[in-house]
């Protein structure tokens, strides 16, 4: 069985006087501990279908399954990345990465646990009890990354949690990231508009085109590539060709 799977799912967005066709008969199927990457040009309905596979959002047509389950129906817990660290500038770097888990109200002592572990393999445990504006926006990211693995969600939903940082605290980023996922074997989706960030991160990319929005293309991301981090992958001889390939077919979707 499939981790999760996405059976023909279409979605219109409606308004007194248009209808925008969001997502037309996407089907996909992504498997546990896989990294995959949502890819197109704007408006090719990316969010929509994190939304959807989040339970958010009711497709007009079609069904999402999370692990066998309708996510709008279960207590699935999907972990989110944004591109903002929404960490609360009155709490303490333990209070805030705690959060997640006593609103779930996970034991507090097994937690308390956690958040040490994972403050300390991320480098931040010298600021546990440091306010958010003392941290950089990279040791933020990381915060937020504790906080959101924490309450060992099933399923991680990655919306551009990267773009707002600077060029090398993001390759120092996603190194973190990849490999924390890996070692907790964590199933992802990262949506980004960043060719080499998909090639770096992921094990599969699915491109979408819009109007409206389907699966124009899927990816395998060689082999080669998956096996080492991201910032070596981008220095690999197989990466220029097939960011070649993965631009050419952008740039005519666009
Ligand atoms: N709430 C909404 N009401 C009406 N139309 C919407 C709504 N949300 C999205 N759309 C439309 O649906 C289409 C897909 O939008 P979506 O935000 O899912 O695309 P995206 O690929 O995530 O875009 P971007 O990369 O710019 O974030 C677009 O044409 C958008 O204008």
């Amino acid at each position: 069985m499939s981790f999760v799977k996405v059976d023909h799912v279409s979605h219109s967005y409606f308004s007194p006087k248009s209808r925008v066709e969001a997502l037309k008969d996407v089907q996909l199927e992504i498997n546990q501990g896989e990294f995959v990457s949502f890819l197109g040009p704007s408006g090719c309905g990316k969010s929509t279908l994190l939304s959807i596979i989040a339970g958010l959002l009711k497709p007009t047509f079609g069904e999402v399954r999370v692990k066998g389950k309708n996510p709008m129906k279960t207590k699935n817990t999907i972990g989110y990345m944004l591109q903002q660290d929404y960490l609360f500038p009155w709490k303490t770097i333990r209070e805030n990465t705690s959060l997640g888990a006593s609103l779930l109200h996970l034991p507090s002592q097994e937690t308390d646990i956690m958040v040490l572990a994972l403050l300390e393999e991320m480098g931040l445990s010298k600021f546990i009890d440091a306010y958010p504006h003392e941290l950089s926006g990279g040791m933020r990211q990381r915060a937020s990354l504790v906080r959101t693995l924490v309450t060992n969600p099933t399923l991680l939903l990655l919306d551009e949690p990267f773009s707002a940082l600077d060029f090398q605290t993001k390759l120092k980023m996603e190194d973190l990231v990849l490999s924390t996922l890996k070692s907790y074997d964590k199933t992802a989706i990262l949506v980004t508009h960043d060719i080499s960030e998909a090639i770096a991160m992921s094990d599969r990319i699915i491109l979408f085109s819009k109007h409206p929005g389907k699966i124009h293309r899927v990816f395998e991301v060689p082999k080669e590539l998956v096996a080492i981090s991201p910032f070596e992958a981008r220095n690999h001889s197989s990466y220029p060709a097939f960011f070649h390939l993965i631009w050419k077919e952008l740039e005519n979707l666009e």
